[in-house]
């Protein structure tokens, strides 16, 4: 099934991020609005930044609103590498309840994810919205070539989170990680990517047309979704 993508073209981030900024909330008061509670997975690193700074800025009832990374760094709370450290600052001062995927209890990475999976059971599941970002090389949330690349796209559907060694640890969090699954993310009702650069635009434009036969993390995640996917892009 091909995949379908709509782009959205800014003409530089600020732009970008104030309409992802714009199109969350509406995200997140349609799901309040339909059923009381939204729940959304937002992805670390540093693109969506100034997008999450902006959704933290909104006046809703963010009482009501769960927040999970996508994934994280198997570091601890506070580290500048974890990624629910950045979405606390922003939104737990907001009344939001974020929700870490890791915790430093876990022996090894593998138990990790495996924590992560049976917290994430007691969350009111699907997402309304996953939102991801793509690495240079491809990956996508924390699902990297590697050990566990096939556990996070062919796992059991009910698997949501779980543990990941990449094989080529990035120079910028060579850290193990944990991640949703590939199952997880498709099981979304709404999903969306943001990207910059022209490099990343070119990569996820090959993905795409490599669908299941993508070589990349990203390419075999959306060959998945049976949602069009919105796909935000600055240069
Ligand atoms: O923990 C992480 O690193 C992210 O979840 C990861 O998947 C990120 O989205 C990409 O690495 C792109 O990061 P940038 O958008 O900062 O390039």
């Amino acid at each position: 099934m091909p995949i379908e993508a709509e782009w959205w073209d800014y003409d530089d981030a600020d732009e970008l991020a104030d309409a992802v900024a714009g199109d969350v909330g509406f995200i997140l008061d349609s799901a309040i609005d339909a059923r009381g509670a939204a729940l959304i997975a937002v992805p670390g690193g540093t693109t969506p930044v100034a997008a999450l700074t902006r959704l933290a800025g909104q006046k809703r009832d963010w009482k009501r609103v769960t927040i999970i990374p996508t994934d994280d760094r198997l570091v601890p709370m506070g580290d500048a590498l974890s990624n629910v450290t950045m979405i606390a600052k922003l939104f737990l001062s907001k009344g939001a309840r974020v929700v870490p995927l890791t915790s430093d209890k876990a022996p090894d990475y593998k138990a990790a994810g495996r924590s992560a999976d049976a917290l994430l059971a007691d969350l009111g599941w699907p997402p309304d919205l996953v939102w991801l970002g793509v690495g240079a090389d491809g990956h996508t949330a924390s699902i990297f070539p590697g050990d566990d690349f096939d556990e996070a796209l062919n796992g059991p559907r009910e698997r949501r989170a779980l543990g990941v060694r990449p094989a080529e640890m990035p120079k910028e969090a060579p850290v193990d990680r944990v991640t949703l699954s590939r199952a997880a993310i498709v099981s979304a009702r709404t999903l969306i990517l943001t990207i910059t650069g022209d490099a990343k635009r070119a990569l996820v434009e090959r993905a795409i047309e490599e669908g299941a036969a993508s070589p990349t993390p990203i390419g075999r995640v959306l060959a998945d979704c049976e949602l069009p996917v919105d796909i935000h892009w600055a240069p």
